[in-house]
């Protein structure tokens, strides 16, 4: 097995989500196929809804700012009092946010609407998040050593609180301190990394971050943070130069803390 020695320096442990803790295929066969069969229907019950009303704006925000982009989806200005308009106004937002779904994209706007459709899903029990079998095990053991750990995903931080709130472990809540998400900044952008580091009150350098996507790797490790890249099955693939340059975990167990050598 390979080991990863951890910098002692290291006091936090930051957490990608999706391929990192959890399996893409859990994100990509079970909680996107929600939205995209059941945002039509929960537009229309939650439309007049404050909570609903906001997604909306914020979306049609982004669809403001994507115009520009091939194949982008407008968002209507709020219909008059026709029947038909509200339904043209929801085909919109079904459409924009397919569109941003094909992409993958990781707005805010969609980001936010996604966690409130899948509360329902996760509260109701309908649906458990899927974590990697070494995770558990390996945070409880790095808290036992006195680290922190932080979760840093595109995914809103409520969906993060539900991903952990109701997973196949059962509620795994408690082993997190906190949550960040594309509200401080973007995955790729170093500045996101100093503002988490400011946020929690330590340095950059203090920060291990474990990530399946070298782009962020190489924005963290800009920001001065530690990183290692996990490689899990159905990750993408890594390029023979990324596979000689990052440090490279397949299990959280490969990381070796200095309290525990
Ligand atoms: C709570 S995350 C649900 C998955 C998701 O929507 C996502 O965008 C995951 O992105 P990550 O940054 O964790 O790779
Ligand atoms: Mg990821």
């Amino acid at each position: 097995m390979v080991v990863l020695s951890v910098p002692a320096e290291v006091t936090v442990v930051l957490l990608d989500i999706e391929g990192t803790t959890t399996p893409i295929a859990f994100v990509k066969d079970i909680l996107f196929p929600y939205i995209k069969e059941n945002v039509k229907e929960y537009l229309q019950t939650h439309w007049e809804e404050e909570e609903c009303q906001q997604d909306v704006s914020l979306l049609r925000k982004q669809a403001e700012e994507d115009a520009h982009l091939d194949g982008a989806v407008p968002i209507p200005e709020a219909p008059g009092s026709g029947v038909d308009d509200l339904q043209q106004t929801i085909q919109a937002v079904v459409d924009n946010v397919c569109w941003q779904m094909s992409l993958d994209r990781k707005t805010t706007a969609l980001k936010q609407l996604q966690g409130h459709m899948w509360r329902a899903a996760f509260t109701a029990g309908r649906m458990k998040a899927e974590f990697f079998a070494d995770v558990v095990p390996a945070v409880r053991k790095w808290r036992e050593a006195g680290l922190k750990v932080y979760i840093y995903s595109s995914g809103s931080v409520e969906a993060q609180k539900l991903l952990f709130g109701h997973s196949t472990e059962g509620d795994i809540l408690e082993l997190v301190d906190g949550h960040f998400d594309t509200k401080i900044g973007h995955k790729v952008e170093s500045e996101s990394y100093r503002k988490i580091a400011d946020s929690i009150g330590c340095s950059t350098n203090n920060i291990l971050f474990l990530t399946d996507v070298t782009p962020e790797a190489s924005a963290a490790e800009a920001a001065d943070v530690h990183v290692a890249v996990v490689v899990r099955p159905g990750n993408a693939g890594l390029t023979d130069d990324e596979k000689t340059y990052y440090s490279l975990i397949t299990s959280f167990g490969d990381l070796c803390l200095p309290r525990s050598a």
